[in-house]
């Protein structure tokens, strides 16, 4: 196993940045997990700038440690972790970007790779489902996020970033028995929005029954609904609170805390997870980094999900 730089010995803020000062895939002979940026950000329909998210969040994350007590795992120990680099994306033509990232994805993934990718706006989440479903058939979904993203188009267009999990159940690449998205808040363009996504089977944990009901009781309620199915984790950064995550590109107010999203996501613990994004940070609106922390902090998460299951 090859681990990341010492940074006892090698000053952590020395050098070119990958994610948690891991190798680059091409320095391994192979990866059970790596972690992918998607610079892509030619979906959004307000702020711009998480093209920018994947350096970002690799900078952000020079501080994270080998052991992690959360989980009491040292994943880089466990299963072989790399820095997969970023997919050379077409910012001029979403339709090519969403094949360029999907055939990206299935390649590694088709070597016995899992996935933690770094977005990108929320666009990326499509062609990445589409990818484990190649593999797994429908996936559940557990989707954190401010917004629904089960908007029909913008402007007449089917691929954006408010749009990618209507598509997805389109597709048939969920499992419709469990689908759910967790921080949901904000203002609506109607009612509608909500019978829209129920229609197309969410189940929604908003972000007042989070706050209301704790983090213990809304982990087994997702847990229950997701059972051994194979599992994808879609993490878009703006279901926490604008305090904890000033830079992205649509804020809404009555966020999750940091604690929270990660408190949840390590209750994730011994599910079938076969995936997972971290998206739409844009960095050039945060403030000491705490945004690209926080993603740095909850894709460490996720990759130790994943040490965990591949460890096995
Ligand atoms: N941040 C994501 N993924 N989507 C937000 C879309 C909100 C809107 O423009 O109405
Ligand atoms: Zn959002
Ligand atoms: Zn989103």
């Amino acid at each position: 196993m090859i681990g990341p730089v010492d940074s006892s010995k090698i000053p952590r803020y020395a050098g070119p940045a990958t994610f948690a000062r891991l190798p680059r895939l091409d320095q391994v002979a192979h990866a059970d997990v790596a972690v992918v940026g998607v610079p892509f950000d030619t979906g959004v329909s307000y702020r711009p700038g998480a093209r920018f998210a994947p350096s970002a969040v690799r900078e952000a994350s020079r501080l994270l440690r080998p052991y992690n007590p959360g989980l009491d795992v040292s994943p880089f120990e466990r299963v072989q972790v790399a820095d997969g680099g970023d997919i050379a994306v077409n910012p001029f033509h979403i339709g090519e970007a969403i094949e360029t990232i999907e055939q990206a994805a299935a390649d590694l993934q088709a070597e016995g790779t899992k996935l933690v990718t770094i977005g990108g706006d929320h666009t990326i989440a499509l062609p990445l489902l589409r990818a484990v479903s190649r593999i797994h058939g429908p996936v559940a979904l557990l989707h954190f996020d401010a917004h629904l993203d089960t908007w029909d188009t913008y402007f007449g267009e089917p691929y954006t970033h408010g749009t990618p999990f209507r598509r997805a159940v389109e597709d048939g690449i969920l499992d419709t028995e469990a689908i759910s998205h967790v921080g949901t808040r904000g203002p609506l363009y109607g009612k509608k929005d909500l019978e829209d996504d129920r229609r197309l089977g969410f189940g929604i944990v908003t972000s007042s029954d989070v706050m209301r009901r704790g983090v213990d009781e809304t982990v087994d309620a997702l847990r229950q609904r997701i059972g051994s199915r194979p599992l994808y984790v879609s993490i878009d950064i703006d279901v926490l609170d604008p305090a904890h995550a000033p830079g992205t590109g649509t804020p809404e107010a009555g966020g999750m805390t940091s604690r929270e999203l990660l408190e949840i996501v390590r209750g994730l613990r011994g599910l079938n997870l076969v995936g997972a994004d971290v998206v739409e940070v844009a960095p050039a609106y945060d403030h000491a980094d705490i945004t690209s922390v926080a993603a740095s902090h909850v894709a460490y998460d996720l990759v130790s999900l994943l040490a965990l299951k591949e460890g096995q």
